[in-house]
């Protein structure tokens, strides 16, 4: 048997975001993207693997539950990589013949809107490439997976370049500044819902592609310009342009949304509420300190600068009271400003529900995968997972 192979990594938020593919199949997109890639500290997928000559087949175990391999996304991640071993002659055809065990679990909720799949899929090409000594970059065979898992593959900032060729092999991710570039930046998910979403945004993309005018508009006269800006507002730190476009582009994604036929819509009346006090806690800012963007979900990601984080927590906490106070900010951990009354009364906003935001998750830019070796793999030495399985 192989050796296990345990890897962790990394979810990421876009700032720019990939919306429609040019081609189903190879999961290549229509228009470039960049995203932060945020720490394993915090959110992470881990991924075990390894190989034996005597599994009888391929097997994968995902959150304690054995699941099908046969799903073409797995497939072509597992014939990617190894057709790129046999190309760089890595090991040799015993090894590559060999059954492989798969065993993954996610530190957060999965399917619920936090970029798991994008984690997951990184993790597992990953784990992968360490087994099968890939040396190459492996950020388009993660794509293989979940397009924005190409973007996992990087710490930092990341941009996903949409490539031109039929067969995707310049649709790879680069990484744009490392993760000790910017230190001060922080995240903030706003936990809206963590259920599963409706229309998935593999049918959602597909339904706007094929329908929404908006899209072709984005893709051809905005995104091109964007991405030039934000990758330069990136390098120079320069937060308020930065979280401009952040801000435009998700709604403008969000648009498109709407513009598709039929049409369907990720934001709640929650998400629209956390839009409304950004923009006014900006206004009393005088330029923007937090930017929100939204994925295929209700949830939000606020970029903002460290020193801002104690205010914002405290707005934050006022607006969306919860009824499991202590637990209701998650990760790094923070200070949370009381908001003074001057300030309540510039947001003007009442309120809402409670826990109409469930918890908060505090984070900040990270590192891609690595590899861990602390004795927390999760396949024992025979390969088999070290946790029960829910059958
Ligand atoms: N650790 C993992 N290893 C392998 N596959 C995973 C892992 N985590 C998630 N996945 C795959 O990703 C799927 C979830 O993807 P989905 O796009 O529905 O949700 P999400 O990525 O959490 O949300 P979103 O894309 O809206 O941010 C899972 O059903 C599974 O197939
Ligand atoms: C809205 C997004 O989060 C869409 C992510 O889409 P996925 O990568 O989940 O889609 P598939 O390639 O079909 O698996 C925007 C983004 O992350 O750029």
């Amino acid at each position: 048997m192989s050796g296990v192979i345990t890897v962790v990594a990394p979810v990421n938020i876009a700032v720019i975001k990939y919306w429609g593919k040019r081609d189903e199949e190879l999961i290549i997109p229509l228009n470039d993207s960049v995203s932060a890639t945020l720490d394993t500290n915090v959110m992470c997928a881990k991924t075990s693997v390894c190989v034996s000559p005597d599994f009888v087949k391929d097997e994968i175990w995902l959150n304690g539950r054995k699941e099908s391999f046969t799903s073409p996304r797995l497939q072509n991640c597992l014939r990617g990589i190894k057709s790129r071993a046999a190309a760089e002659r890595s090991v040799d055809d015993a090894f590559l013949s060999w059954k492989i065990h798969v065993c993954s679990e996610n530190n957060f909720p999965t399917a619920a809107g936090l970029a798991s799949s994008a984690a997951g899929y990184a993790c597992l090409v990953s784990a992968l490439a360490k087994l099968y000594k890939v040396k190459s970059d492996v950020s388009s065979i993660a794509r293989l997976g979940s397009g924005s898992a190409c973007r996992s593959v990087y710490g930092g900032f990341v941009h996903w370049h949409a490539g031109v060729k039929p067969d995707g092999t310049d649709s790879i991710a680069t990484q744009i500044v490392d993760s000790s570039h910017w230190p001060q930046m922080r995240a903030l998910i706003l936990v809206v819902g963590d259920h599963r979403k409706k229309v998935s945004s593999t049918k959602g993309m597909k339904i706007s592609k094929e329908t929404s005018e908006l899209l072709q508009y984005r893709i051809t006269k905005c995104v091109p310009f964007r991405t030039e800006a934000i990758c330069q507002a990136i390098r120079d730190k320069d937060f308020a342009k930065f979280a401009e476009i952040t801000m435009k582009d998700s709604n403008q994604f969000h648009a498109i949304c709407l513009d598709s036929y039929p049409p369907f819509a990720y934001l709640t009346a929650t998400s629209m509420k956390i839009i409304d006090f950004v923009h006014k806690y900006n206004d009393i800012c005088g330029e923007p300190r937090v930017a929100y963007t939204f994925d295929a979900g209700s949830n939000a990601c606020l970029y903002l600068l460290e020193d801002e984080v104690p205010k914002v927590l405290g707005v934050i906490q006022s607006l969306f009271p919860s009824s499991t106070p202590d637990s209701f900010i998650k990760g790094l951990p923070a200070r949370v400003e009381p908001v003074d009354a001057e300030l309540e009364t510039a947001l003007s906003l009442h309120p809402e529900e409670k826990d109409s935001v469930k918890y908060v998750i505090h984070t900040k830019v990270g590192e891609g995968p690595s590899e861990v070796t602390d004795g927390s793999a999760l396949l024992n030495d025979a390969g088999w997972p070290v946790n029960p399985i829910i059958e």
